[in-house]
């Protein structure tokens, strides 16, 4: 293994250009409310009227950037609605020191409570007009006819649990602290978050809510996944009761600390987020609103266990399905997202965005509008030159710019970002099982020989770091004593983190496409060559010295004459495509082997899309 050596590029990046930037405020931070009522004032625009291309990307735009930077106090700017000001009652959590109008010294707007996509209001409400998604207090639910609204939970939420005060609010539902009345846990604090049914004006908005409680049921268990107790229901609403979590939105830290976290503190976030989020994608759910608001600390604590809440928009996702539902908040948004052909790694984009916000406190793809937003989203680079990132650690940038990025092939896996250096370097983390470690399998299986040798030849090239994940997840299949697994092996590990969720996107059948296994054992040689991920290595920048390395153990014991046909064949060529024409530079004429061209066309797997694809 690693015979080639190849090792990272040195970071260009130094701490010449550090510099502390971003005023603070004395007071503190505002809370969801005046968060809200912040935004509302006048809808404020962060940039001055003649430096908005729209696009929210100071690439595409300098002068845009030198704009901004001659303006440098924005006024705190949300553009979601303000809720508050249709609500008689202020939330519980409003502090009297928190400070509303603050200015802020930065580049692009700071972070500030995310809007969803219009088209989830919509398939939620209906049409979406100015403010609708804000919800009145005591709310019929005459709603439309004809919609079916029994969910056929229990009723009487009353009898069990006392509400108390609201502890926060979203666009579908807000929270209510509530006391246990009686049985086992009498006495015990919960929040109940209250959906009303008048805002279920659709049939997809009713099958929302129904697979919200589905997926939280499912999964209730994991650390940082809020506990699910209840559900009830009445005339007018549907009521979820869980864990009830004290310590406030990641969102609400996040600006009390003037918007930036430190690299250490930003790791134990990150780390917490990544581990709920590979659990999720293990079972098959992809959560679509990841984003600070839907992180809540249990505890005031500094070192308070983060939890992920609101399964809104979640869904279950088969190991090949695509998901193609435009859903989430805009500034979290994926990009295949926008393409509507996605499925679990549109989470992990979302989760560069957060550690994007956390490490220096803006967002990296802004713009006044959602359509300017989508644009930033599909085609701008986020900064990383401007303060503070010069300043902050190359492991850091690296580790954000690989969740940032466009390609979902190309990204990391959330369990995946646990084994970056920038994690694992630092702080003790214990792997979870990957999904893709059973997907790229299948396809390895599928494959034929001649692709398995030039895989085991790029798996002879691996760095240490990209090692280090692979004996991590080889070791949660736990070998046996001589150090090969079996479809066993797979089966037990896939077992043991059985909920009902993955029953229901069916992961277990995965492990049918591994069948052959049940003949033989597989060592960690082999297991690398299956396990690696093509698109992910072609998306460093030593890929192509990687690609040569490999390209010259395989000349050393895996390349052989071959015949255009046989080639065409094992790339799944369809008969209409002229093979002679067209495979003509992937066959050296000198001897009739695989030419590095071919090597690496090779290297995609068997697909005519192959064909496409530049070098
Ligand atoms: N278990 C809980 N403990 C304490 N507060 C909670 C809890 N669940 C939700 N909240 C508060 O209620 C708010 C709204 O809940 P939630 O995010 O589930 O609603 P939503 O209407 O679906 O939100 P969104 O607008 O993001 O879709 C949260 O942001 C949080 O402040
Ligand atoms: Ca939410
Ligand atoms: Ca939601």
């Amino acid at each position: 293994m690693g015979l080639c050596n190849s090792k990272p590029s040195p970071s260009l990046n130094s701490d010449r250009f550090s510099e502390k930037f971003g005023s603070r405020t004395p007071n503190g931070v505002p809370n969801s409310a005046q968060r809200n009522s912040i935004s509302s004032m006048g809808g404020a625009s962060p940039l001055p009227p003649s430096s908005q291309n729209g696009t929210g990307n100071p690439r595409t735009d300098s002068h845009e950037m030198e704009n901004v930077k001659k303006s440098p106090l924005f006024p705190f700017y949300s553009p979601s609605p303000a809720h508050y000001l249709f609500s008689k009652k202020s939330p519980a959590n409003a502090s009297a020191n928190s400070t509303p109008k603050r200015f802020f010294r930065k580049p692009f707007p700071p972070p500030s409570p995310a809007k969803h996509i219009r088209a989830v209001l919509a398939r939620r409400h209906g049409s979406v007009k100015p403010n609708e998604a804000s919800i009145p207090e005591g709310s019929e639910a005459e709603g439309i006819t004809g919609l079916d609204k029994n969910f056929g939970f229990s009723k009487h939420v009353s009898n069990k649990y006392e509400l108390g005060e609201e502890v926060g609010r979203g666009h579908f539902g807000y929270t209510r602290a509530a006391r246990v009345k009686k049985g086992e846990h009498k006495g015990q604090q919960v929040a109940v978050k209250i959906i009303p049914k008048s805002k279920m004006t659709t049939a997809i908005a009713i099958e929302d809510v129904r697979r919200e409680v589905k997926i939280l049921k499912s999964l209730s268990g994991h650390s940082n996944l809020v506990n699910f107790y209840d559900v009830y229901e009445d005339h007018d609403n549907v009521y979820i009761v869980m864990e009830l979590c004290e310590g406030g939105e990641l969102l609400d830290r996040i600006l009390s600390r003037g918007g930036k976290y430190t690299e250490e503190d930003a790791r134990t976030v990150m780390k917490q987020i990544l581990h709920v989020v590979a659990f999720c994608h293990l079972q098959g759910v992809a959560h679509r609103d990841l984003k600070p608001e839907n992180f809540l600390f249990t505890s005031k604590d500094e070192d308070s266990l983060l939890k992920a809440i609101d399964f809104g928009l979640s869904d279950f996702v088969k190991p090949d399905e695509r998901l193609n539902d435009i859903v989430g908040s805009a500034y979290y948004v994926a990009p295949e997202v926008l393409h509507r052909t996605y499925s679990t790694e549109a989470d992990v984009w979302s989760i560069g965005v957060i550690a994007y916000i956390l490490l220096c406190g803006s967002r990296p793809f802004w713009a006044r509008t959602e359509s300017g937003i989508f644009k930033a989203v599909l085609k701008a680079d986020p900064i990383f030159d401007e303060p503070p990132w010069p300043s902050l650690s190359s492991e850091a940038k690296d580790f954000v710019k690989r969740l940032l990025v466009k390609d979902p092939r190309k990204r990391m896996s959330a369990a995946q970002a646990l084994s970056h250096p920038w994690i694992k370097n630092y702080i003790d983390v214990k792997a979870p099982l990957d999904i893709l470690i059973f997907k790229l399998m299948k396809t390895y299986m599928r494959s034929s020989s001649l692709r398995k040798a030039a895989l085991r030849a790029v798996s002879r090239t691996l760095t240490i770091d990209e090692l280090f994940y692979l004996k991590t997840q080889f070791s949660l299949l736990e070998p046996s004593r001589n150090g090969t697994i079996s479809i066993e092996n797979l089966k037990e590990a896939l077992m043991k983190n059985v909920t009902n969720a993955m029953k229901e996107t069916r992961i277990p059948d995965l492990l049918t496409s591994l069948n052959a296994l049940q003949y033989r054992r597989m060592d960690f040689e082999e297991f690398c060559a299956a396990t690696l991920s093509i698109h992910q290595l072609e998306a460093l920048d030593r890929w192509e010295q990687h690609a040569r390395c490999a390209y010259d153990l395989f000349e050393k014991d895996g390349n052989r004459a071959i015949v255009i046909e046989e080639l065409a064949s094992e790339l799944g060529l369809s008969p209409s495509v002229p093979v002679h024409a067209v495979l003509h530079d992937w066959i050296r004429h000198t001897d009739g082997k695989l030419s590095f061209l071919g090597f690496v066309k090779l290297l995609h797997g068997p697909s005519s899309r192959t064909l496409a694809k530049p070098l």
